[in-house]
């Protein structure tokens, strides 16, 4: 991967989201000796941005960034400019529009002034339906107000790997941040898809989440297997997967600011490792890719923990946790008492509650109501990972999203299936671009199966 072999052999294309963060090594790839330049033009745009030298149309300073993106386009901008908003200095709002229902894009123009609003919109491809549809309509909503087109480049640039595709949208390319079909979507928060962390962030601050991040590349390529983290998050991540029968992964951040860390890996691990086929094209008779949700503790633990405690499913926890906090309140009060639950539910996980022990703790009543006995039982033997990091900053969570992309690869390779391309997300594109014409009346509505054209045709009629 790290030397540009095409490993994604299915695009015949290399994996080099690891360049992205080595601007300067030498790769005979197209683009790699222009990570380096690319990034001195982000840093260059968002000093003028952050510094209000930067204009809008009729003179006003940029206060506000709308990403217009969806998938890799903005899931990482999302988490991370959530995970280090301690670092922001909040002079410019970010907003991020990914669903097409326009009450993403409604909402958030709502608290935009046109006159000082710049719209990045991040697509790789420039081709995908809700980026460019919330674009034009974005586009739209800018000239009711600035009537002149000649305002547009002010006031939108755009990401992409596709020039073509940006200039006929109306975006010249000198407000265009390029990267390469290299950089695959759910791993190019590190390219100039990180133009909105940038911004919101500082260059600074960017710069040293690339440093984060390539720490553990060079960890993941020099440590000892035996003591190689991704290497280690993957096999116990294999052994529960297909010896155990897990079908689930969670991971709990014990940290407010990383509450979008799982969505983020929600596509990073699952669109990377959700298949059936192998490289060589032979159906696989094992368990490949794991499910994978979460959400912060210790608000998880008010949602859902009862059935990783008690339930039936088998579900390998990481749990994640600063040992510093951003925010010592009440004399580090509320730290501890994170910290406390960190410690004790994996511990809980781990060695439960014996019948014994729950008869001790009832008495005399546990003769009278053998049920409730057996329903306070913990089984245990639950796994758990911990992972401590010292505070939450650019770098560690730099490292920390390496970490988890390396483990993604390394479980990867060991099913011997293609992690980074994404056949499964092209069906149901197409299928709604055939029903998307056939709405308009119900006589259109052809080729479906019963229920399908049940359901369209109950909206046809229903429709205002
Ligand atoms: O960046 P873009 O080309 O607009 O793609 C957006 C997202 O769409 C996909 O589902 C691919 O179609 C993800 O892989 C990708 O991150």
């Amino acid at each position: 991967m790290f030397a540009g072999k095409h490993i994604n052999t299915s695009e015949d294309r290399a994996v080099l989201h690891t360049a992205l963060r080595n601007p300067g090594v030498k790769i005979a790839e197209e683009g790699v000796d222009e990570v380096g330049p690319v990034l001195e033009h982000m840093k260059q745009f968002a000093t003028q941005i952050r510094s209000g030298e930067w204009k809008g149309y009729s003179g006003k300073r940029i206060t506000a960034i709308v990403n217009i993106g969806i998938g890799g386009s903005d899931l990482g901008p999302v988490m991370v400019t959530e995970a280090l908003k301690h670092y922001s200095d909040r002079t410019i709002a970010c907003h991020f529009v990914s669903n097409i229902d326009g009450t993403h894009l409604a909402e958030a123009l709502r608290v935009c002034d046109p006159e000082s609003t710049l719209f990045i919109i991040a697509s790789k491809t420039f081709t995908t339906q809700e980026t460019i549809t919330n674009a034009t309509s974005a586009r739209d909503w800018f000239l009711e107000t600035a009537k002149d087109k000649a305002h547009v480049a002010k006031h939108f640039v755009a990401l992409s790997t596709n020039t073509k595709g940006v200039t006929e949208f109306g975006i010249h390319e000198a407000n265009m941040f390029q990267f390469w079909d290299w950089v695959g979507g759910r791993y190019s928060l590190w390219s100039a898809i990180g133009l909105s962390i940038m911004i919101s962030l500082g260059p600074e601050n960017f710069t040293e989440l690339l440093a984060g991040a390539k720490a553990m590349d060079e960890h993941f390529k020099s440590a000892p297997l035996e003591s190689n983290l991704p290497v280690l998050l993957a096999a116990v991540g294999l052994w529960y997967n297909d010896f155990y029968g897990a079908q689930t992964n969670v991971l709990l951040p014990y940290d407010q600011y990383m509450w979008k860390f799982a969505d983020y890996f929600q596509q990073g691990d699952m669109e990377s490792n959700g298949k059936f086929i192998t490289k060589g094209g032979q159906r696989v008779d094992y368990q490949t890719g794991p499910i994978i949700w979460g959400t912060s503790g210790t608000n998880a633990q008010h949602s859902f923990y009862q059935l990783i405690h008690q339930g039936t499913k088998l579900i390998p926890a990481d749990f994640l946790a600063p040992i510093e906090t951003h925010n010592p309140i009440s004399h580090g009060k509320h730290h501890e008492i994170l910290l406390s639950n960190f410690f004790a539910q994996p511990e809980a996980l781990a060695f439960g509650k014996t019948e014994e022990e729950v008869r001790a703790d009832l008495g005399p009543a546990a003769s009278k109501n053998e049920a409730l006995v057996k329903a306070k039982v913990f089984e245990g033997n639950r796994p758990t990972n911990s992972i401590m990091f010292q505070k939450l900053t650019p770098a560690t969570l730099g490292s920390l999203i390496a970490l988890y992309e390396h483990k993604i690869f390394t479980q990867g390779v060991v099913w011997g299936i293609n992690s980074f391309d994404q056949m499964g997300v092209e069906l149901g594109k197409v299928l709604a671009k055939s029903i998307l014409a056939q709405l308009p009346a119900a006589d259109k509505v052809t080729g479906h199966d019963s229920s399908t054209t049940g359901l369209i045709h109950h909206y046809q009629k229903n429709r205002k």
